[in-house]
């Protein structure tokens, strides 16, 4: 029995624009995260997946799965990590039928590719799954890559001692099965932690980046539902529509994320919110904003705190603010009140950066306290209770549990 855990993140610099293998940058928010409970069940020749905060449990026997295997997985097997069409096909006519609610679909479609590719017949076992997220689902958080790289951890080490680089392999196909075209950059978040100057398709990796001070941002979570398939593929409409118009505006966001690496390095606070102001309105010039978001950076200009943009696929979701130095406590606390009371908004005040993907063992761990972490992972709704799993669970938080990695 052991748990995986990996981290959201916040896209700083680059949302979309990294799609068409332009420059970004990121960083994990390595307090909010996914945790996947993988335990044996007595039940016989079957696998579970319990997903508490999308309210979904479902139960695939092993003859459903193994009629797949014999089909398609070969497939896979013989390409190494890429996305196979025709394994997603199948998954998707012959496992999903009855399951109808997208959110819940794309989460069983993406556990069950990776369980099929990663995990060979003659291995499997009977197992209950049980993801929870204490970052908001399907937010701008990188909720979908943080467990797909929970996933593709807990698979990878039932079959062998994994690397981050192959964990982030296959996190990039569970990306791919939720949202079509991912760039990579939230997997590669999600697995590595820290932050990041990323490129798809760069052959020399991302590039980490070491800011002289930490970076404090101010999240908010408009509660505004988006997803990001539709989002990106939204843009790639208005791309197809205006190539020459959008090309260049891409161009000018991979200079913004190019500079804003450079300002995040140094600490010069001016020169981040500037590109901050100027990355947002390129996104609104590419759709993906939303009157809800408008309305944070609309308070941010009138108190004159800082700087906001929207963050990850944008669309609802959340909103990155960066404070500048004249922001007071109290003009901090109205900004959060104002959007906590008014709007029911949720804010987190947050440095970026820190873990990425971890593993707990629990045989390592006395009887009651494996006792107390699996009751963490029963709870009736949707709603996990941040504080006790962070009191509990958090990698590196209060509990100080022997988290690897
Ligand atoms: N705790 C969870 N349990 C089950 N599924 C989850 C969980 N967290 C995320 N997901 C899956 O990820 C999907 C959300 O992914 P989506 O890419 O739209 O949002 P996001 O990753 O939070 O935001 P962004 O991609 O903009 O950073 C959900 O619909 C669900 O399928
Ligand atoms: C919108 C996007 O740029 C970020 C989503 O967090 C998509 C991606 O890079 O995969
Ligand atoms: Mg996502």
């Amino acid at each position: 029995m052991f748990v995986t855990s990996a981290p959201g993140k916040v896209i700083i610099f680059g949302e979309h624009s990294a799609v068409y293998n332009k420059p970004a940058v990121a960083a994990a928010a390595s307090s909010l995260r996914s945790y996947l409970l993988v335990e044996p069940v007595a039940e016989d020749q079957v696998l579970e997946l319990n997903c508490p905060n999308l309210q979904f449990a479902h139960k695939w026997s092993t003859a459903q799965l193994s009629e797949i295997t014999d089909s398609h997985v070969l497939v896979t097997e013989s390409q190494s990590v890429l996305l196979s069409n025709p394994l997603l096909h199948t998954i998707d006519t012959q496992l999903l039928s009855g399951i109808d609610n997208p959110l819940q679909r794309s989460a069983a479609q993406c556990f069950l590719y990776l369980y099929l590719s990663i995990v060979p017949s003659h291995i499997r076992s009977a197992l209950r799954c049980t993801l929870i997220s204490t970052l908001p689902v399907g937010a701008g958080l990188g909720s979908s890559a943080s467990i797909s790289v929970a996933l593709a951890h807990a698979f990878l080490k039932l079959t062998q001692v994994p690397s981050r680089d192959l964990i982030n392999q296959w996190a990039f196909v569970g990306e791919t099965c939720m949202h079509g075209t991912p760039s990579g950059i939230d997997n590669t978040i999600a697995t590595f932690g820290g932050a990041l100057q990323f490129t798809k398709n760069d052959t020399n990796g991302p590039h980490e980046l070491h800011p002289k001070k930490p970076i404090v941002a101010v999240l908010t979570y408009t509660k505004i539902p988006r997803s990001t398939r539709t989002l990106v593929s939204g843009v790639r409409d208005l791309y197809d529509s205006m190539p020459d118009i959008i090309e260049p505006l891409l161009d000018s966001m991979a200079k913004v994320a190019l500079r804003g690496s450079v300002a995040l390095e140094q600490a010069d606070l001016e020169q981040v919110l500037q590109l901050v102001r100027v990355n947002h309105g390129q996104l609104v010039a590419l759709g993906v904003s939303h009157p809800g978001l408008e309305l944070i950076r609309n308070l941010t200009t009138e108190l004159q705190i800082g700087e906001t943009k929207l963050t990850g696929a944008g669309g609802g979701g959340c909103a990155l603010t960066f404070l500048n130095e004249s922001a007071t406590t109290n003009d901090v606390e109205q900004f959060k009140d104002m959007l906590q009371e008014k709007y029911e908004y949720q804010t987190f005040e947050t440095t970026l950066g820190g873990l990425g993907c971890s593993l707990l063992e629990l045989d390592q761990l006395s009887d009651p306290r494996v006792q107390q972490i699996v009751q963490l992972f029963r709870i009736p709704g949707p709603n996990v209770v941040m504080e006790q799993v962070d009191n509990i669970l958090l990698p590196g938080g209060p509990a100080d549990l022997p988290w690897v990695f």
